[in-house]
């Protein structure tokens, strides 16, 4: 690991007080939560959670006061599965299957390079913080050979902004000439995939606990990559010491695509290119039967479940009662911007509840679950439980603190039943490893407005390149 981000050295302690705190810290679906409490930040760690004030002894005399009046404050939330240079192609293919939409735009994300990549990645990236997102992946899967140093510009763009990362090293390698989806233009060799996999893991991931760059190993989804790029990335990722990331069981078209090239279902064809164990997390798991779900379990597989991105392109709801019920790590994701032009990970949480009961009646999933997926079963998706996803002493200092006090919220009694529930709160602060990155419903580590500049003049020079 030679260049891996890093936060500025002195950060403030934080003392937030006076709100609500839903910790999350327990096996069960909430963990502790007080009504009116406190969260101390130091050394970019949790050193006390609390109901009341907390014990002054503790608190730096330097530490920043917050205070929470009319907030909730919840562990930071985490995006499991993201594609971040999607940001330039947002509101296209608007009423497509997936693999409409994904023929319409490969020709379009083709022209990409290094300084689109960092451009999409600032607007996405800020628009997730701003929805009260402290950790997010990113699936980058488009590597023209011409386009730069993508990797290095993405987690530039995340250090900027200030979240923690972890970026997955994307690939296709299976073209239409050779019976996959993609235009043979946007894939690169297996050879050159595996080369510039192992670069990015050399150069950019940090085991560290506290972590702030952690790299996985993503070929693309079964019907754009070849078997032997699956079974040899497992190999990798394995020997490497990091986690393994696709797209699995997204719509039915990819059903019929495993049936016929592999003869067995998305799930089978998985374990047999040896995508087995706990250091794997699948994106969309949607089409799951029982034995699929079994499998999962069985295997410690976890699901990265995008209610949005799934409706957008028709794709279908995914079992996540029955995945949960069943002990499968359950995290959400928004998934790629040009899937779900929103982007912002509170819609997932509050999604994933209102389709959960739409499937399957009030008592199908409570506003805790929803909270916990969004959380705790992000971290567990990431190998992170035990260091994010939770406020607890000792976890990383990444806190959302929403703001529950405003007319749209007021009446409601209970703050995860107002967050969850409710319309989308404003956002109070963002801290990140006890940074703050969002102030009153604005992020303060970048110029957002700048960003959205060069967002919109990227976005006309890449749909211009596509003709
Ligand atoms: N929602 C998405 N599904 C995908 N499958 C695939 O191969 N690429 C994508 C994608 O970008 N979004």
């Amino acid at each position: 690991m030679t260049a891996s981000p890093t936060m500025p050295a002195a950060i403030r302690p934080v003392l937030i007080e006076n709100c609500a705190v839903v910790t999350m810290d327990g096996p069960g679906v909430a963990g502790a939560e007080y009504p009116d409490g406190h969260v101390l930040l130091d050394g970019g760690r949790i050193v006390a959670v609390g109901r009341g004030r907390c014990d002054p002894a503790l608190v730096p005399a330097d530490a920043e006061r917050v205070d929470g009046t009319g907030c909730v404050a919840t562990p930071g939330l985490i995006n499991t599965h993201h594609h971040l240079y999607q940001w330039l192609t947002r509101g296209l293919a608007v009423d497509s299957t997936l693999f409409e939409w994904l023929t319409t735009l490969y020709p379009v994300w083709a022209g990409i390079d290094a300084d689109d990549v960092r451009t999409a990645a600032l607007g996405g990236l800020a628009h997730l913080a701003l929805g009260g997102c402290t950790t997010t992946t990113d699936h980058h899967y488009v590597v023209p050979a011409d386009a730069g140093d993508v990797f290095a510009a993405e987690i530039s763009a995340a250090a900027a902004v200030g979240l923690r990362f972890h970026p997955t090293r994307g690939s296709m390698d299976l073209g239409r000439r050779d019976g996959g989806l993609p235009p043979d233009s946007v894939v690169e060799s297996t050879d050159a995939i595996l080369a510039g996999t192992a670069d990015v893991i050399d150069r950019f991931h940090d085991p560290a606990p506290d972590s702030m760059c952690r790299i996985a190993v993503a070929p693309c989804s079964p019907f754009s990559v070849t078997s032997d790029l699956m079974r040899i990335s497992a190999e990798l990722a394995r020997e490497r010491g990091v986690r393994l990331h696709t797209h699995l069981a997204e719509t039915d078209d990819e059903e019929v695509f495993c049936r016929e090239r592999f003869g067995s279902t998305p799930m089978e064809y998985m374990e047999s290119v040896g995508w087995v164990g706990p250091d794997v997390w699948f994106a969309h798991s949607i089409h799951l039967d029982d034995a699929a779900i079994a499998a999962m379990a069985a295997g410690g597989m976890a699901a990265a479940h995008c209610p949005v991105s799934n409706c957008r392109v028709g794709a279908g709801i995914a079992r996540v009662p029955a995945m949960l019920a069943a002990g499968i790590p359950v995290g959400l994701g928004v998934d790629g911007s040009a899937s779900n032009e929103s982007g912002v990970l509170w819609e997932e949480m509050h999604t994933a509840l209102l389709l959960a009961r739409g499937v399957g009646g009030p008592r199908a999933m409570d506003v805790r679950t929803a909270l916990r997926m969004a959380t705790v079963g992000g971290a567990r998706a990431l190998g992170r439980d035990g260091e994010i996803g939770r406020l607890a002493p000792g976890y990383l200092a990444d806190v959302a603190l929403w703001r529950v006090d405003a007319p749209t919220h007021t009446a409601i009694d209970d703050p995860v039943a107002a967050l969850v529930l409710g319309s989308r709160p404003p956002m109070a602060g963002v801290w990140v490893q006890g940074r703050r990155v969002v102030d009153a419903d604005r992020v303060v580590t970048v110029d957002a407005e700048a960003v959205s500049r060069d967002v919109v003049a990227a976005r006309r020079r890449l749909l211009a390149k596509a003709g």
